[in-house]
């Protein structure tokens, strides 16, 4: 009994195998959003993760959002927020929250969950040694620019502080904050600040982490949700119930998109909606700017960033550069569609 649980555990380590060989000194960025660090038991796995990565040789760097903290945060203070395009609108007095919870809470909370395992992680905000330049932003709503205060697109990314900490054998951690060249700061979205820094880098991935298991083809509140309860993750109910043929009771939920290209998400991306912009524009900038693999995963999955990684079936959904459509690598992992039925279990 015991020989064959030590077997199966020599059968993981080995299904690793190419993946470490493939991944060996590769930078890997990883998006930790805010929604994905809600749980302890699950900070705590994502911990274990970037440890264990860079023990196994590769490089992560962590860039953190915090969209839930802030919120609470300028609730306390009776400060209104709202988001356009999946962008908060933020006034002077918001900008200083942003700065506080990114830059003293939630990248402190970050920084010491890692070093819980030893001296490897060092905070850093985009505004250190001028990593992230910005200059204002402005969305696009039905075709027209709207104001949405001190929000910062990434024009300039000096990456050098960064490149050094990971020489040095360190797990860089960086808020999504920005200054402009006349010193404004600005709130850069999270997913986007990853991107660029992903990009800079030529990381050999970025993962953005969030709190579903990957873009759905049709997504709606209600159907997400359905398809979290059916999978059990959660206590919401919700989504359309339809009577199959065989009398039998099905929910219809959004299929996982387990793989696509850039020009299939450029024709997608006009008809995504609020948090997922962001996280898919920013895959789509990452894979355009010469990173091969961008994934969407979900961070309530215990040891997602490992599963990913490691493992031959690969998890949530990957978005590839076009070339790739071409000459698709024997290694490119084919991502799991999931659809999940009224008695939980998935085709
Ligand atoms: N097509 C889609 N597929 C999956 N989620 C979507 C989609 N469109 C919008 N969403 C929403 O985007 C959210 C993720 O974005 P966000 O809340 O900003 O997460 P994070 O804090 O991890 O950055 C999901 O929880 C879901 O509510
Ligand atoms: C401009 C903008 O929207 N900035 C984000 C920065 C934090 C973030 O991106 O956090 P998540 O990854 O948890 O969503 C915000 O103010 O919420």
């Amino acid at each position: 009994m015991r020989a064959d649980e030590a077997l199966d555990k020599a059968h993981t380590l080995i299904e690793a195998l190419p993946w470490l060989a493939r991944f060996h000194g590769a930078t890997v960025v990883i998006k930790y959003g805010g929604n994905a660090m809600t749980e302890e038991h699950l900070r705590e796995k994502f911990a274990e993760d970037v440890v264990f990565l860079r023990y196994a040789g590769l490089k992560p760097v962590i860039v953190h959002g915090g969209g839930p903290q802030i919120n609470a945060h300028l609730d306390r203070l009776g400060i209104a927020s709202t988001f356009t395009a999946g962008l908060r609108v933020t006034s002077p007095e918001a900008m200083q929250v942003v700065r506080m919870v990114l830059v003293g809470q939630v990248n402190r909370d970050v920084v010491g969950l890692i070093n819980r395992h030893g001296p490897f992680a060092i905070g850093m905000s985009g505004e250190d040694a001028h990593l992230f330049t910005a200059v204002r932003k402005h969305a696009v709503v039905d075709g027209a620019k709207v104001d949405i205060g001190q929000v910062g697109d990434i024009v300039k990314v000096e990456a050098g502080a960064v490149r050094a900490l990971l020489d040095d054998g360190r797990i860089p951690v960086i808020s999504s904050i920005a200054r402009s060249d006349d010193g404004t700061v600005y709130n850069v979205n999270a997913d986007t600040a990853a991107a660029a820094l992903a990009v800079a880098l030529g990381a050999s991935k970025l993962i953005v982490l969030t709190d579903v298991e990957g873009l759905y083809r049709n997504w709606s509140p209600g159907g997400a949700a359905a398809a979290d309860d059916a999978a059990g993750m959660n206590d919401v109910t919700g989504g359309d119930n339809v009577d199959d043929l065989d009398g039998t009771t099905s929910v219809q939920v959004n299929e996982v998109i387990g793989e696509l290209f850039a020009a299939e998400l450029e024709q997608l991306l006009p008809s995504l909606s609020s948090g997922m912009v962001p996280k898919m524009e920013a895959c789509l900038t990452a894979v355009q700017g010469g990173v091969p693999q961008a994934h969407v995963l979900d961070g309530r999955v215990s040891h997602s960033v490992l599963l990913e990684i490691f493992t031959d079936q690969g998890i949530g959904t990957m978005v590839l550069p076009d070339a790739e459509a071409v000459a698709v690598p024997n290694l490119v992992k084919r991502g799991l569609t999931a659809t999940v039925q009224s008695n939980g279990s998935d085709e």
